[in-house]
């Protein structure tokens, strides 16, 4: 099994300030990985340089998944909800990679929309102005749009946050069947308990990898205290590091 991602003395950041740092390592092809890690521990800013929205400012990622097979979900903040479409509209944006940005949608990409609303529960929503759905379903049909997109590396940052239980089983549920179909997935998540449950290995990251591996060898309480010492003792105006051995893409 080959590696979709390596990630080499990889230092990213915002205007040279370092917050995920001299990371090493490698995900494999059909991995389903937890990133933990106290806030600002530098998690969803991993994400957005595997993502391709952030530049390392040093070292680099390399990844051998094309940025087209690459579906991004941020933090449910991040999501424009003023934009005025329906959950339809949305939701066929999945298909995008296939269709092409003025493609027309035939009959079979609408039965493929209409079984994507049915997998997240969502039938009945379709006229709906995505400004007047809650946040649960506002998730539910970002991930439709997910399920239509077909990607092999799925980046999801902290996709359950404030939904109710029922929701979070039915899209944990989603994300393991992505994952059975050969998919990676990455998810950045706070509920040690979820990703004990359901994600086989897990990144502890305070800024750098505490531990990285198999879920259980990694939550452990003296690796959680060392992130937890490792943010409260971070320098948040600490300068960029020096050049290392690493060039920035
Ligand atoms: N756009 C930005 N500009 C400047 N600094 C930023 C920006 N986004 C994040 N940071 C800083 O980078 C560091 C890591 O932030 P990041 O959002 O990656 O943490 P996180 O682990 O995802 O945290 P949380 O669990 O709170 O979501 C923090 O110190 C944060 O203040």
């Amino acid at each position: 099994m080959g590696n979709v991602l390596a990630f080499r003395n990889l230092t990213l950041g915002y205007d040279r300030h370092p917050a995920v740092h001299h990371l090493e390592g490698e995900v494999p092809d059909g991995d389903l990985l937890a990133i933990c890690g106290p806030n600002g521990a530098g998690k969803s800013t991993l994400l957005k340089g595997i993502a391709g929205v952030l530049t390392p400012l040093t070292g680099r990622i390399e990844g051998h998944v094309p940025a087209r097979e690459i579906a991004y979900l941020p933090q449910a903040a991040e999501v424009d909800r003023s934009f005025p479409i329906d959950v339809y509209d949305l939701v066929s944006m999945g298909l995008w990679r296939r269709a092409g940005l003025f493609g027309g949608i035939n009959r079979a990409d609408r039965a493929r929309i209409e079984q994507a609303l049915a997998a997240v529960g969502l039938e009945g929503f379709e006229a709906r102005p995505i400004g007047t759905l809650s946040g649960g379903q506002m998730q539910r049909a970002l991930f439709a749009r997910m399920l239509l997109q077909d990607a092999r590396l799925l980046l999801l940052d902290e996709p359950f946050t404030a939904l109710d239980a029922g929701t979070i089983t039915d899209l944990t549920a989603l994300v393991k069947r992505w994952n059975g179909e050969g998919r990676t997935v990455i998810a950045v998540l706070h509920d040690f308990e979820l990703v004990r449950g359901h994600f086989p290995r897990t990144l502890l990251l305070a800024r750098e990898a505490v531990a990285w591996g198999a879920t259980g060898d990694v939550l452990t309480s003296d690796n959680l205290a060392q992130a937890r010492r490792m943010c409260e003792a971070w320098d948040e105006d600490a300068p960029a590091c020096a050049p290392t051995s690493g060039r920035a893409a």
